[in-house]
């Protein structure tokens, strides 16, 4: 079983996700964008980071790379998929999940800690956590500001296909916890199956016990999760 990381041009979180992963005891690789998917593929993540400087729309020019057609490909055979950040405005702009990521409300670049509701736990990337649980992990973009029309955000939520939302301590959301001035706090959105799922927090950045929180562990534990789930 390996997870391949897909390493576009300007892509800078592939590395920590392939140590957070290991250190899980999950096999990963890194794999350049054009040498297409390796055959033996278990797993896919989209890592953070600046794919193409971002100019356009960021995600736009790594949605457009041809192994996103593999990866759409892969999504629909039932294997997981999981959009970190930057990967999670690729994904949102290859049409693995809806909506898009664009500027922060504050105009600005916001690295920091923020703690997510779960949404469900009855995903792969949420097993080990409880409903409503709140777990901390960091931020760190620009382009985090979760957009997408309101009638169709109302279809999916009614379909429970928000995984995570930012709020406080407590779990309680709301406009003042809400780090980027994303459309009722989403955080983390699923596909059309729950094997595929975005989110603009790094839970790779929340694995290593010696770099600090550890609550992210349980998002890359979908891994561990079977194909034929
Ligand atoms: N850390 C990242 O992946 C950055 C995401 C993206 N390029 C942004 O700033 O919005």
């Amino acid at each position: 079983m390996t997870v391949a990381i897909i390493r576009f041009g300007g892509s800078n979180c592939d590395r920590d996700a392939e140590r957070a992963l290991k250190h899980l005891g999950i096999d990963a690789e890194i794999v350049w964008h054009e040498d297409g998917l390796p055959e033996d593929t278990t797993g896919i993540v989209l890592p953070g980071g600046f794919s193409y400087g971002d100019y356009l729309r960021a995600g736009a020019m790594a949605a457009r790379s041809p192994i996103m057609a593999e990866v759409r490909e892969a999504a629909s055979d039932g294997v997981p998929v999981l959009g970190v950040c930057n990967g999670a405005q690729i994904g949102c702009e290859s049409g693995l999940t809806e909506g898009a990521f664009t500027t922060n409300e504050s105009a600005r670049f916001q690295c920091e800690h923020v703690y997510l509701r779960v949404e469900r736990d009855d995903t792969p990337w949420t097993a080990a956590y409880e409903e409503g649980e709140v777990i901390e992990v960091p931020i760190a973009h620009g382009e985090g500001r979760y957009e997408i029309r309101d009638e169709r955000l109302a279809e999916l939520e009614a379909e429970d296909r928000i995984l995570f939302r930012y709020c406080d301590a407590n779990g309680e959301t709301g406009p003042e916890v809400n780090p980027n001035g994303s459309k009722h706090n989403v955080a983390g959105v699923l596909g059309d199956r729950d094997t595929v799922a975005v989110l603009m927090p790094h839970p790779e950045r929340a694995t290593l016990p010696d770099v600090g929180p550890t609550d992210g562990q349980g998002v890359l534990r979908g891994f561990e999760t079977s194909i034929d789930a």
